[in-house]
């Protein structure tokens, strides 16, 4: 199951930053920049964790931490401060926070933090049997389309191998999803899976992200860090967005590889580490390397064998079944209960090129789940951009609200009228027709009025 993070921040730069490095870590978050719409969003919903800044604009992160002791709820909370803080920190402590970083924060050990304060809150610790199992089952589809046979044929014989896979495929094909599914699938499945985007961090970070440091080594190397190579011991490494790296930064992975030994900046220690390295890119590296961008010699390194990811439009068949799964997904998160897609939105669907692939039908899917107010979703709840590329047929379609059969249909309009007291208005709101279309079907279908 996704864990959830509600993010509490007046400074809305950095709460979006650690908002999307969340996300990218995997989490579902949300960002409220006050004590009172935090308090909001926690009384419609559950999150797995708060991180609260001390200072608020309305009240500090205490009168939260009190108002969830009131409320008896367990959510554990992660108190950020400043330096000039930490009296607050201790005082938060002593009043139920989990734990608390300071400002600036370090994202490792956030992550870290985090990590353990949701398992000591969950205290199920999935075995990794288990944890393989819903990874296969409840998050993962592989589709059914000629692309997706041969993808997960490659994927299912390079997986058990110690090879170096290099993921080619453009923003949102899932090449992150199938970095992980190769660790899954082999032998390194109960070791950590680190994932770094090496097209978020700052140049001159990359190689202390990379390789780690001992505390003092560079302004700013506050304290000793791990570094990924380290923390995917025994595991599987994966590096997204490859071909963003420094050339100087290349280098050294390249060494790092052939070698498999590493050095943190600023000590002289030699640690071996044993990494299985997945990689990933959506530029040509070849262009690069010719370019001058991309060396060669690590290009070789990290693709022993090379997967590419299908364009969603090119496997035409797996289209409505990713947006049923994520239907699925969408009805779990959202608790709703919608049973599928009418047929101009099925046909929309399959007719539209989606360029962001299946990260963009994911969250157009959600959005409709969301916005849907009969069972089904139809094709104006796909929103403007699907609509304008659909067939002029399904543009009628979406006007005409014939349903398959005319028994869905009649139930359909008694079910509305139900919901709403037997008032036509809005019986013709929720149904998504005028109220004159109502009127009409109410006499076809003899429904007394
Ligand atoms: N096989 C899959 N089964 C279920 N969901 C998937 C699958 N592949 C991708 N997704 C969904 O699509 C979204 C995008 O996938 P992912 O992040 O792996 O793409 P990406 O190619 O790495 O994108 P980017 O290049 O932008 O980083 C994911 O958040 C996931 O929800």
């Amino acid at each position: 199951m996704t864990q959830s993070i509600l993010i509490v921040e007046d400074d809305l730069t950095f709460a979006t930053m650690l908002k999307t490095w969340l996300g990218k870590k995997g989490y579902e978050v949300e960002t409220a920049s006050t004590n009172a719409r935090a308090r909001k969003l926690l009384t419609t919903r559950d999150f797995s964790l708060i991180l609260s800044d001390l200072r608020l604009p309305d009240q500090d992160g205490i009168h939260l931490l009190s108002w969830l002791r009131d409320l008896q709820k367990a959510t554990p909370v992660i108190i950020m401060t400043s330096y000039a803080e930490i009296q607050g920190a201790v005082l938060a402590m002593k009043e139920g926070a989990a734990d608390y970083v300071s400002k600036p924060v370090q994202p490792d050990e956030l992550l870290k933090k985090i990590k353990e304060a949701i398992s000591q809150e969950s205290k199920v610790v999935a075995t990794p049997k288990e944890s393989k199992e819903n990874f296969a089952t409840q998050n993962f589809l592989e589709g059914e389309s000629e692309a997706a046979r041969q993808l997960y044929n490659y994927v299912n014989l390079v997986a058990p191998t110690q090879m170096s896979v290099l993921i080619n495929g453009a923003s949102g094909t899932g090449k992150e999803y199938v970095a992980h599914r190769i660790h899954q699938l082999s032998k390194r499945a109960d070791k950590p899976f680190i994932a770094i985007d090496c097209g978020s961090i700052p140049k001159d970070l990359a190689a202390s992200e990379f390789f780690g440091h001992v505390k003092g080594s560079f302004t700013g190397a506050l304290t000793d860090k791990v570094g990924a190579f380290e923390e995917a011991n025994g595991g599987t490494l994966f590096l997204d967005e490859i071909g963003n790296l420094s050339y100087e930064v290349q280098v050294q992975l390249l060494r790092a590889l052939q070698e498999r030994r590493i050095r943190r900046i600023g000590s002289t220690k030699e640690i071996e580490v044993d990494i299985r390295l997945v990689s990933a890119t959506n530029e040509n590296l070849k262009e690069s390397i010719s370019k001058g961008n991309f060396r060669e010699d690590l290009y070789h390194r990290i693709n022993e064998f090379t997967l590419l990811m299908p364009a969603l439009k090119d496997r035409q068949e797996d289209i409505l079944l990713f947006a049923n799964f994520f239907l699925d997904q969408a009805n779990r998160e959202l608790d709703r209960h919608l049973i599928g897609f009418d047929a101009a939105a099925s046909e929309a669907m399959q007719n539209y090129s989606w360029p962001g692939n299946l990260r963009q039908l994911k969250n157009i899917v959600k959005r409709a789940t969301l916005l849907a107010q009969g069972d089904f979703i139809s094709i104006r709840e796909l929103g403007d951009e699907i609509l304008e590329h659909a067939t002029p047929d399904a543009q009628q379609m979406q006007h005409s609200f014939v349903l398959h059969d005319e028994e869905t249909e009649k139930q359909r309009i008694l079910n509305a009228l139900q919901q709403t007291g037997n008032n036509k208005t809005k019986a013709a709101q929720l149904l998504g027709v005028d109220r004159k279309t109502l009127y009409n079907k109410l006499k076809l279908y003899n429904i007394p009025q």
